[in-house]
């Protein structure tokens, strides 16, 4: 972890004025193509090309399980998640779909999954058969915490040895929404009740039981709220682990990562937390009618690009948000100039 944190430089902002100058000579009025071109300009940025390209993507699906679950904060058992990887590994999830139809490449990690057998088409980097119920200990060592982190940093280094351009990066954890709401509230100082949903749809007697066990997991572990590794470890997820060690990892290798709902700003808000830089690599598919989200996105200064009211995960909000991040690249590259086109530019009144 600590050589990839060292690894990860600023944007290039000389090159993301080069875009805004190029975007500026296209034949449109100057910013009538609004946040496309705030897009255009930050994968510029990003890659340090004018006419950057975003194919193919790479999705990466970290699943993991959560000690937590004990406690009845979700509303589906265990081992759906075990059962959700089998159903990634053959293709039929949402995730499975929507890669499909914008071609990614896919890979299915097994970061902490409870159960202890193997699946065909599975990568297999199961640091420990899920966490510890944060309420009663830890929910893992710092040293496992680093060690899925690092889980994260090698699936993101594949992709881009695969030659993947941007990566969309997704999660799959029963109970993983109590374990990012803790984080949440740890490290904005928000309320555990203003961070707390549905997740996969309890009830509201349910939510209120669920903010109890938040509040006294988060009591009981008394994790240091400017200490975002200790933050993740004591109150986190493997898979959540996982999903920031390919944020600093997107930074490092100068990839855009289309970030997906919940779960996964509340990792990019930690990995923004390991390293601020990391920020300017990151863009936001979608906003999750998870109410932590608007807090998590929030404490980033980010605005999503989708509004799907969705609340599945897996990296499905960032796949649908892929082709805007197509139409940005095809914008740089193909509109014509002003020049090119004969077209009159704007009066000088
Ligand atoms: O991405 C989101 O915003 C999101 C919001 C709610 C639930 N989920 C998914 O649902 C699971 C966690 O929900 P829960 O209720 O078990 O904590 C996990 O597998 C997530 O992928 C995902
Ligand atoms: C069926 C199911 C699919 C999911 N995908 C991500 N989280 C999920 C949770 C459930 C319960």
């Amino acid at each position: 972890m600590h050589a990839i944190v060292d690894h990860i430089q600023s944007v290039n902002s000389h090159a993301g004025e080069q875009a805004q100058r190029h975007l500026d000579t296209l034949t449109k009025p100057p910013g009538s193509l609004g946040a496309l071109e705030g897009l255009a300009i930050q994968l510029s940025a990003i890659t340090g090309e004018l006419k950057p390209s975003v194919t193919p993507p790479a999705v990466i699906v970290f699943a993991a399980d959560h000690g937590v679950a004990a406690e009845g904060v979700s509303a589906f058992p265990q081992e759906v998640t075990a059962q959700m990887v089998a159903n990634f590994a053959n293709g039929g999830a949402a995730i499975n779909v929507f890669a499909r139809q914008i071609n990614a490449l896919v890979e299915i990690v097994d970061v902490g999954v409870a159960s202890t057998l193997t699946i065909t088409g599975v990568t297999s980097a199961n640091v420990r058969h899920g966490t510890a119920n944060m309420v009663k200990e830890d929910a893992m060592q710092t040293a496992e915490a680093i060690e899925a982190i690092d889980v994260g940093v090698a699936a993101v280094e594949r992709a881009k040895r695969a030659g993947a351009k941007c990566l969309i990066v997704g999660e799959m954890g029963i109970a993983n929404t109590t374990a990012s709401s803790a984080i949440l509230a740890v490290l904005t100082g928000e309320s555990v009740a203003s961070v707390v949903g549905a997740g996969t749809g309890i009830n509201e007697r349910q939510q209120a039981h669920k903010v109890a066990v938040i509040e006294r997991a988060i009591a009981a572990r008394n994790a240091d709220p400017l200490a975002p590794l200790e933050v993740l470890a004591k109150l986190g997820g493997l898979e959540i682990a996982a999903m920031t060690g390919a944020y600093l990892a997107a930074a490092a290798q100068r990839l855009p990562a289309i970030v997906d709902g919940f779960i996964a700003t509340v990792a990019a808000l930690t990995a923004c937390r390991i390293s601020p830089a990391v920020r300017d690599y990151l863009i936001f598919g979608h906003r999750s009618q998870e109410p932590g989200h608007d807090v998590a996105l929030k404490a980033l200064e980010a605005r999503p690009l989708l509004d799907m009211s969705m609340r599945l995960g897996e990296g499905s909000g960032a796949a649908l948000a892929y082709p805007l991040l197509q139409a940005a690249a095809a914008m740089m590259a193909e509109m014509a100039t002003f020049t090119d086109a004969g077209v009159s530019d704007k009066a000088a009144l």
